[in-house]
């Protein structure tokens, strides 16, 4: 009797999170995907986490902010349907290396991708931010009420300032802004520590690239690799990690 053929699920779509070391893109990630702020350590390469939004697969990408690893953003950015371009609020060079060091980066990326732009870290600027999570760590509960105004940083880069750097970045891509995704609604200050606005920003972001899924699925694209086939089947782009 012939063995039923073994299928892997293909992601759909691509979404990358690229930006400076150390601005939180990891943290921002496992806060999404498990709930929670741990520590991290500095990514090598690249790695991505596949969420299943209801019948599409979405890949996350999670890349290295480390200038030793730049050479890989471009690879990692091909065919992305979106790019999260994360500064830290309290580093305004971690804003200005969005436009210098990243933004050339996403020539690979789809045509018709969506940019949204993170400022993270807005608990050590923000008030709000610091008291806004349901779902903070059991335990610490007292002591993040307990934030007095002196705990918070001078906030270097403003919401202001990510709604111009959107503005640019359309302007690079050659896109009207006024057929484009507004800036106010493209850009989120987050807290993976928190989890302030983290839900918000994905789940925005998924819904966005619904239709990109959708153009793509009726040029005709299989939504899965046959994995009994290796000389025949098409890799996926998404199935490595550096
Ligand atoms: N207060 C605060 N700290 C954060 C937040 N997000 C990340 N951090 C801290 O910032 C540091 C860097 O976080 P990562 O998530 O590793 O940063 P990254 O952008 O992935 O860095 P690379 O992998 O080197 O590119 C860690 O010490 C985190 O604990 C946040 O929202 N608030
Ligand atoms: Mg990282």
């Amino acid at each position: 009797m012939a063995e039923p053929t073994k299928k892997l699920k293909k992601p759909d779509v691509k979404i990358v999170l690229l930006g400076d070391m150390n601005v939180g893109k990891t943290s921002l990630l496992h806060r999404y995907t498990e709930r929670k702020f741990k520590d991290t350590v500095s990514t090598v390469g690249g790695a991505f986490f596949l969420k299943q939004w209801g019948p599409y697969n979405i890949s996350i990408w999670d890349t290295a902010g480390r200038e030793q690893f730049h050479g890989l953003g471009s690879m990692y950015c091909r065919s992305a349907a979106a790019v999260i371009l994360t500064y830290d609020t309290t580093s305004w060079q971690s804003y200005v290396e969005l436009e210098e060091r990243f933004l050339s980066l996403t020539d690979t990326a789809n045509a018709d991708c969506i940019f949204a732009i993170v400022g993270n870290k807005a608990d050590l600027t923000d008030s709000h931010a610091q008291a806004s999570n349901p779902e903070e760590e059991e335990g610490t509960e007292p002591a993040r009420l307990s934030f007095s105004s002196s705990s918070l940083q001078r906030k270097q880069v403003n919401k202001e300032d990510a709604m111009a750097l959107y503005r640019r970045v359309l302007h690079y891509k050659g896109l009207d802004e006024k057929a484009c995704l507004p800036a106010e609604s493209m850009c989120f200050e987050t807290s993976a520590k928190t989890g302030y606005n983290v839900d918000v920003l994905f789940e925005t972001i998924f819904d966005l690239v619904v239709p990109s899924i959708l153009k793509k699925r009726k040029e005709g694209e299989s939504s899965t690799v046959d994995l009994e086939a290796p000389s025949t089947a098409k890799r996926t782009k998404a199935g490595c990690c550096a």
